[in-house]
């Protein structure tokens, strides 16, 4: 894993039993259609190689408004940091079928896109899940892109005169991170972008259902998957939502509106987009697996509006932890880079990693009713761990409840 210069960085492989693929879905064409990363189990293939971690370098430029620092200038600092990365995945390569899989949509955080979280999503894809990280086109992704059709103009004067496959008479549309403008208050604006985002996870869903049903894909994108491969090979009994910080408002978003979400994971969530209306709407278990460092107590507290006597409701924080120890950055820069950063917490990012991707799958197992030997990591749900805390170390005062 990792590229050769930097023998001991990298993004760490999956444990799970099945190597994973990955291939990339867009459907329909425009910012309004579904587009997501799918994580797959696959066959054992040597032909197959790991794409780049991130696809191009628009996403860096996207990257660099995001954190307010000069494109150019981010833009070789990228490349030289991260522009060899490979995932821990295999592109396009076949699926392979052993019984019906359960689906994982998940979320991405404020200023990310739906590469940077594949340490959770190769995971679950090695353990027998299909997962589709969603990349959003509500402007909270550092990048993202879609296409629209060419105009008279630009077909008159495009090359290829006798336009052959539809992909022709499409035309690449960057759409970068909206930043908050100045006075700007956040709440409208991250409510708006909350709602669409779990509109998205709907959409994905729904996708992976005709998907699932054998109808035939016109993806926009020119893969080398044999999409009619996952005919018949989903279990839409099983479907969980999970997220990491915006993308874990996207969860509680999403179980609200889709009740085939039987479960939901927010990852260090961030509550603030979320209404209050919508907490006694949401009726399936939610596991909030917190960063130590992030979360204060208002957050919390609108984490506790969500506890229920009759609907699971877990948390956990795991010590030493930040928030940016979910999403793949983490595993990517030297110790100190990463400290000063605050890409990195005081624990080991594998062992963070594999600490909520344990209890992840263990909750899973225990929502979505799977027969397999996740049972064996439920004490982490409770926090039964030298590296966990049972809830959360913040201080909420008792009013704010
Ligand atoms: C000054 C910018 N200001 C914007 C509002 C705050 C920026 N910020 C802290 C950052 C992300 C940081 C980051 C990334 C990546 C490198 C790199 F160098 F490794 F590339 C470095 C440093 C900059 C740590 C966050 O927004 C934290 N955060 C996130 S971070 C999700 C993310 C974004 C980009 C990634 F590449 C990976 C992960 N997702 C959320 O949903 C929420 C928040 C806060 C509230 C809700």
């Amino acid at each position: 894993m990792g590229n050769a210069c930097s023998n001991h960085l990298g993004i760490p492989p999956a444990k799970g039993p099945n190597p994973v693929g990955c291939t990339d879905f867009m459907m329909d064409h425009t910012a309004k259609g579904s587009f997501f990363r799918l994580y797959y189990p696959c066959q054992e293939t040597d032909k197959a190689e790991k794409p780049d971690w991130v696809p191009c370098r628009e996403y860096f430029n996207g990257l660099a408004d995001f954190m307010k620092i000069n494109r150019a200038l981010s833009e070789r600092i990228f490349n030289y940091l991260f522009g060899s990365f490979k995932i821990p995945a295999y592109l396009d390569a076949p699926f392979k079928s052993n019984g019906k899989c359960p689906v994982v949509i998940f979320s991405h955080g404020l200023g990310a896109f739906r590469t940077l979280y594949s340490a959770i999503c190769a995971e679950l894809a090695s353990q027998g899940f299909i997962v589709a990280s969603v990349e959003h086109r509500d402007q909270s992704a550092s990048a993202t892109y879609y296409f629209r059709e060419r105009t008279e103009s630009e077909k008159a004067n495009s090359v290829a005169k006798s336009s052959s496959s539809a992909q022709d008479n499409l035309v690449k549309e960057w759409m970068y991170y909206r930043a908050l403008q100045h006075g700007e208050s956040e709440f409208p604006l991250r409510n708006k972008q909350v709602k669409q985002r779990a509109d998205e996870c709907i959409l994905a869903l729904d996708k992976l259902t005709e998907i699932n049903s054998g109808i035939a894909v016109q993806n926009a994108l020119q893969t080398q998957f044999d999409w009619s491969s996952l005919e018949n090979s989903m279990d839409l009994c099983r479907i969980a939502a999970v997220g990491h910080s915006f993308g874990g408002a996207t969860v509680i978003e999403a179980l609200c509106k889709e009740v085939k979400f039987k479960c939901g994971i927010a990852l260090d969530a961030w509550m603030i987009p979320l209404d209050d209306e919508i907490f006694p709407r949401v009726k399936q278990p939610i596991f909030f697996i917190n960063s130590e460092k992030f979360q204060w107590a208002g957050n919390i507290s609108r984490m506790r509006k969500l506890d229920s006597a009759i609907i699971q409701r877990k948390m956990i924080t795991i010590r030493g932890t930040v928030h940016q120890s979910f999403p793949d950055f983490t595993f990517l820069t030297g110790n100190w880079i990463g400290k000063l950063m605050k890409l990195k917490g005081e624990i080991d990012p594998e062992l963070a990693i594999d600490l909520s991707n344990k209890a992840t799958l263990a909750f899973l197992q225990r929502h979505l009713g799977l027969e397999k030997n996740f049972n064996q990591w439920d004490p982490l749900i409770d926090g039964q761990d030298v590296n966990l805390i049972q809830g959360t170390n913040v201080t909420v005062l008792q009013s704010a409840i």
